[in-house]
């Protein structure tokens, strides 16, 4: 991978325009809005992930691969230093030195927990692959084993596990029982699995155990489904572009394994019945947040589908296909591992998703990317949070950290009566969308 300047992230050291006054770049005083969610929280959610989960994750992570003495020295280091130390800038000879000293101008030389979570979770992240030379080991220079270890996922033992189980297994076999269901049904159906296999979540796993079953609909705490598919409505044939005709869909991919091939199954029914003729799927750029989709991730996963039997079989031969015909796109961007949110998203990326019909954002932190990682009025409008973001836009995610805007009063009072942590346990799921403004 090679690491981007500021400018193709989205930031600029030294630009005074504003850009990088979000909630995930430091300057959280700067922008208007509810309190940014920091790590120092007494008690908060975003402490116990980064004094909890993050030390659990490195020992896993040492756990799982043969490291080196360098390595496993490295990971020690690390360890100390985000539970008793102070932040520190990445190597100066890493390619994104520059822009991680820009975007930690404020937090670097402080304890991990004054920064904003965003920012800690995302930097905590980008730390770790430094740590086991994912990028390679920039103070070995000379050193034979300096790249040895360049491009290993330190979190793919975790995603090879979960997509060899049994769970996907069963779910896989499931898609026979859809396969002649009517369209609006499965379409229905399909819609749900990609929202709830959002649970399948490594990260959270690591403290929150595996979440409790669903009731799928009862856990709804918003339900945007039927705006969504307005957007899209199935198509007839029509030439691109013409009124009517099927466009291009984003899906901003989340979690890989049981997140990613509902998903990939949600892609093939709306090439399948012409609610888009292409979909563009963006992954992550490198490993981050445990089982985030890379592409390796999603050529895994199209495997994993191509040898099934069955229906999952023949989606995972048409999705093959597709893939050969342009009409699915694996792309990537730097920003998508960045710790600021979607509304400082460079242009470069603006312009992609302002020409897409509905931009589909998977998951909890494309959420807090998506309104702002801050501590919103849960009936605060989704619309006028998400007013900046360059199309129509959809939010399907699990609710996993204590973001969350949109709702209705009755339905915030019933979940405050009914559970008080239902911000966080990953029981309740939303569906939200905001067409063209
Ligand atoms: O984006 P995802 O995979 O749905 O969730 C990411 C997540 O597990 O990471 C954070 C804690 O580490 C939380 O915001 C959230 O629960």
């Amino acid at each position: 991978m090679t690491a981007r300047t500021p400018r193709d992230t989205g930031e600029e050291p030294g630009d005074s325009s504003g850009s990088g006054s979000g909630s995930g770049s430091g300057s959280e005083g700067v922008a208007a809005g509810a309190p940014v969610i920091l790590g120092n929280g007494p008690g908060s959610f975003a402490r116990g992930v980064l004094a909890e989960r993050h030390p659990a994750l490195i020992e896993q992570v040492r756990d799982a691969f043969p490291y080196s003495r360098r390595q496993h020295k490295a990971l020690d280091l690390l360890l100390e230093e985000i539970t008793n130390g102070v932040v520190e800038p990445l190597d100066p000879s890493a390619q994104d030195h520059e822009q991680w000293a820009y975007w930690g101008r404020e937090h670097i030389g402080r304890p991990w927990f004054d920064a904003p979570f965003l920012w800690a979770e995302s930097y905590f992240y980008r730390r770790l692959l430094e740590a086991v030379e994912y990028f390679g080991c920039f103070g070995c220079f000379g050193h034979l084993s300096a790249g040895a270890w360049q491009g290993i996922d330190p979190f793919a033992p975790f995603k090879r596990a979960e997509l060899r189980g049994a769970a996907v297994e069963e779910e896989l076999r499931a898609l026979d029982a859809l396969a002649d269901a009517p369209a609006d049904e499965r379409a229905t159906a399909l819609l749900r699995a990609a929202l709830w296999g959002n649970r399948a979540d490594l990260g959270f796993r690591i403290t929150a155990g595996e979440p409790a079953a669903s009731e799928a609909d009862e856990r709804l705490a918003a339900d945007d489904a039927a705006a969504l598919w307005s957007l899209l409505p199935a198509g007839a044939p029509g030439a691109p572009g013409a009124p009517g005709a099927p466009a291009t869909v984003a899906v901003v991919a989340d979690n890989a394994g049981r997140e990613l091939i509902p998903d990939l199954v949600l892609i093939d029914h709306l090439l399948e019945h012409r609610h888009a003729e292409k979909v563009v799927l963006y992954v992550k750029p490198y490993p981050y947040y445990v089982s985030d989709a890379t592409t390796a991730d999603v050529v895994d996963c199209l495997r994993r589908l191509v040898e099934a039997p069955g229906e999952a079989g023949r989606i995972g031969r048409r999705l093959w296909t597709a893939m050969a015909e342009d009409r699915v796109e694996v792309r990537t961007h730097p920003f998508f591992c960045a710790p600021l949110p979607y509304e400082e998203m460079p242009r470069d990326l603006r312009g992609e998703l302002a020409s897409v019909a509905l931009t589909v954002l998977k998951g909890d932190l494309n959420y807090r990317r998506l309104v702002g990682d801050r501590m919103w009025d849960a009936t605060s409008s989704f619309a006028d949070r998400t007013a900046y973001f360059p199309g129509p836009v959809a939010a399907l995610r699990i609710l996993k950290s204590d973001v969350v805007v949109g709702l209705t009063r009755a339905t915030v009072d019933a979940l405050e009566r009914s559970d008080a942590a239902w911000r966080t346990n990953g029981t309740r799921a939303l569906v939200q969308v905001r067409p063209r403004g």
